[in-house]
């Protein structure tokens, strides 16, 4: 048979099956109600009989057609479930049949030619005759390989239907042999043989059996019983008569008792279980075949599972089959393995020999086809796996290439982190030399620095001119003329060339300097302190000159305001900030005051008390006893100076209204250790606010404030001797006439540098 008309075959036997199960539930359903499942169960009798009755006049009609009416006179057209199996009782009309169709099946018939002697319910027939015709028709089915039925079948109360299957079944094959072709589905798919017939398969019994099995096993896992499974294949005719009457018999049984509403779901729900059902016997079909290709081989299966869809197989299966006629037939047979050891599936769906292959090739048919499909199969599934290893194949030495590339880049990128790595340890030797290098470097540089600073002049005097003050203006001035370096002076008491007078200072600041460009040429000093140096600043001048406005600024304090002090020390703190990573700095403060040759802590907040001065201590402290107080901003050093003012002795004078009675020092010690060396350097300044220098009998001064004013006047005196002696560079300078030079000496001696800022009130000249 074709590909498409096994297919449609196939397919109608799907939906046959489909119909029956679910006329069987429907027939069989219960929970209902009885009414409605007797109801049902005497419509489902009444089909079937009716079923029964076309099948059964449909044999007999073909019998008539086949022996003649004359030998089928004894037969009906028509006839009854009893008629049928009188007629068919004596055997004569079965065997002539099958004669007819394959001559020579039953040798001898026996007739009985006297009609008169046949009663109607054939008791009297012969005995013989009867087991005779009867085993002989039955022996000659089963050499043909068809469904054949139980003797006692024909007798009263026997299954007539069986009979009825036989003769249709012998009703395809004739019809099957007049085309020519050997049909492998009528008598090996779709008709099974009867198993009470005592199945008469003996040649092709082998795929019978497996047939049937699997058959039936998918019938009963679909829950259908093996008896109703066998009940129904029997009553199947050969599937080209009966797919078009069965089926619509079947769907008229089924829908006869529906409402118009109900056949469009009910006609869903079938085809849709008709597909299903299609599929999952085209994906065992798809599992056997596999299997027949090699049942111990389960990789192959793997492969063609995972390489191909049920559908795809099947595809494939049916149109490799639909291309084999007989000669393909016998190739396909040389493919195929009778070794039983090595395909036992194979060799009992294919033992034959030559002249089992031809009769029934039906059978050997199917064993051939699958082998083509599986050697296709195999062969695609090498195809592929070709590729597959192919592809790999090439992966691997993409990979191969690639693990190369990476390997030589590897090494490239080893050699240049080596190279790299050299070059950033010269870098680093560079670095650490430069590093070494950096603290001569610092070291020479400091040296130079206050070399330069040497050369400047170790003591420097500068001279500033106080403004005229608010209330007290002066119709006249005694500054003549100012310079860089020069103040000109008028002097009232004399006259002409001689009334002028002119003064050499480091530099000269008029009345309007501002207190920040006082500080400039004061500002590298502070760096030598902190490079190891003392370093004195003092001011100097006539009471009301304005040397506390100088050194501490006016007082109500403003940034601009800020005097020498604040500046001094804000520069301390800067230069510290910068130098943090090379040393590390402690900056600690005293103030004191030097009042009637009595040195006095001004930070001590009880009774005052006299303090000793100790020449050159080692750690450069000429005062131990006064409190020193660590500081690290300028908020803390106005705090102290706060503290300073409030505690200085000041006094209204007819000069001053608060005019300092005592000399003020202010002392920043400063210790700085090297991290690299370790080397500790100490520095020192001292920023003096000198009392006021006065003539007595211009400040008017009387009692205390008149002693107060000689011990200014005499210790002033003294400081002027000191500092003329180290300008003379005399072997002896006489530091211990006073307190203030006892106090200032180390800021004095040969490692200072020393800032006098001689204030000049313009009202009544310089002192100095
Ligand atoms: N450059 C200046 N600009 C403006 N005002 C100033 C200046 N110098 C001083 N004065 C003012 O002059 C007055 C006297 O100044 P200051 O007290 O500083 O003098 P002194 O020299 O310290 O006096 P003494 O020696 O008596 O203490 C203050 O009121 C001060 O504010």
């Amino acid at each position: 048979m074709a590909s498409p008309e096994r297919e449609a075959v196939a397919a109608t036997a799907i939906v046959e099956d489909m119909l029956r199960m679910h006329g069987e539930r429907l027939g069989g359903g219960g929970g209902v109600g009885e009414v409605l499942v007797m109801g049902r169960n005497i419509d489902m009798a009444w089909r079937k009989a009716e079923v029964a009755a076309v099948r059964r006049n449909e044999a007999a009609s073909w019998l008539r057609r086949t022996v003649g009416v004359v030998c089928a006179k004894n037969l009906a057209e028509e006839p009854s479930e009893e008629e049928f199996r009188v007629g068919l009782r004596n055997g004569i009309i079965l065997c002539n049949a099958v004669n007819k169709i394959q001559p020579g099946t039953v040798p001898k018939v026996v007739e009985v030619h006297s009609v008169s002697t046949i009663p109607s319910d054939g008791s009297a027939l012969c005995a013989y005759q009867y087991f005779e015709n009867v085993r002989n028709f039955l022996t000659g089915l089963q050499d043909l390989g068809l469904p054949t039925f139980e003797v006692s079948d024909l007798e009263k109360g026997g299954q007539g239907v069986r009979v009825v299957d036989c003769v249709l079944a012998l009703k395809s094959f004739a019809e099957t042999k007049q085309l020519g072709k050997q049909s492998l589905f009528k008598h090996g798919g779709i008709v099974k043989p009867s198993m009470s017939a005592k199945c008469s398969v003996r040649k092709n019994e082998p795929f019978m059996k497996a047939m049937t099995r699997s058959h039936s096993a998918e019938l009963l896992r679909d829950g259908v019983s093996l008896e109703q499974t066998l009940g129904l294949d029997c009553s199947l005719e050969p599937a080209e008569t009966i797919t078009s009457d069965s089926i619509r018999m079947l769907v008229q049984t089924i829908l006869s008792d529906k409402k118009p509403e109900e056949v469009p779901l009910l006609v869903e729900s079938l085809l849709s279980k008709v597909i299903h059902e299609f599929e999952r016997r085209m994906a065992n079909q798809n599992v056997l075949v596999k299997y027949t290709i090699d049942p111990n081989d389960s990789s192959s299966v793997c492969k063609t599972e995972s390489s191909d869809t049920p559908q795809e197989m099947e595809a494939t299966s049916t149109s490799d089959h639909g291309k084999m006629d007989e000669e393909d037939h016998e190739s396909v047979t040389n493919h195929v393995k009778t070794d039983e050891e090595d395909n036992s599936c194979v060799t009992n769906n294919v033992k034959m020999d030559d002249e089992d292959h031809n009769s029934v090739g039906s059978t050997g048919d199917v064993s051939a086809v699958v082998l083509v499909n599986g050697d296709s199969v195999a062969k695609d599934i090498q195809a592929r796996a070709d590729i597959h290893f192919e592809l790999q194949k090439k992966q691997i030495q993409d990979m191969k290439s690639n693990l190369c590339t990476v390997k030589s880049g590897i090494e490239q990128f080893k050699l240049q982190y080596s190279e790299d790595l050299a070059k950033l340890g010269n870098h680093l030797r560079t670095i650490s030399h430069a590093a070494s290098g950096y603290h001569k470097v610092l070291e020479e540089n400091r040296k130079l620095y206050n070399q330069i600073q040497d050369l400047r002049g170790n003591i420097r005097v500068y001279c500033r001119v106080r403004p005229f003050l608010p209330g007290k203006v002066s119709s006249s001035s005694c500054v003549a003329g100012i310079e860089d370096r020069t103040i000109t002076l008028m002097t009232s008491s004399k006259q002409g060339k001689d009334a002028r007078k002119s003064f050499t200072f480091n530099r000269v600041f008029g009345p309007l300097a501002t207190q920040a460009e006082i500080f400039v040429d004061m500002q590298p000093l502070v760096r030598s302190v902190l490079d190891g140096y003392n370093v004195c600043i003092f001011a100097y001048g006539q009471t009301g000159s304005g040397k506390t406005f100088t050194m501490s600024g006016p007082k109500i304090l403003t940034e601009e305001g800020l005097g020498v002090n604040y500046r001094a020390l804000n520069d301390l703190f800067d230069i510290q900030a910068q130098r943090r990573d090379t040393f590390c700095y402690e900056i600690s403060v005293q103030m004191m005051e030097i009042y009637n040759e009595q040195v006095r802590d001004l930070l001590h907040s009880g009774p005052n008390k006299k303090l000793e001065i100790r020449n050159s201590s080692q750690n450069g402290i000429a005062v131990p006893d006064a409190n020193r107080v660590p500081v690290a901003s300028t908020s803390d050093v106005v705090d102290l100076m706060n503290l300073d003012h409030k505690n200085r002795a000041v006094c209204s004078t007819a000069m001053n209204d608060r005019s300092s009675r005592s000399h003020s020092c202010v002392t920043v010690h400063v210790q700085g250790r090297d991290l690299t060396s370790g080397t500790v350097l100490r520095g020192c300044m001292h920023l003096v606010d000198l009392a006021g220098s006065e003539r007595v009998d211009k400040s008017e001064v009387v009692g205390d404030r008149l002693k107060e004013a000689q011990h200014i006047n005499k210790s002033l005196a003294a400081l002027g001797d000191v500092i003329a002696s180290l300008a003379q560079k005399n072997a002896h300078v006489p530091y211990r006439n006073s307190k203030l030079t006892q106090l200032l000496q180390d800021s004095l001696g040969r490692t200072s540098k020393n800032i006098d800022v001689c204030s000049h009130s313009p009202r009544t000249g310089c002192r100095w």
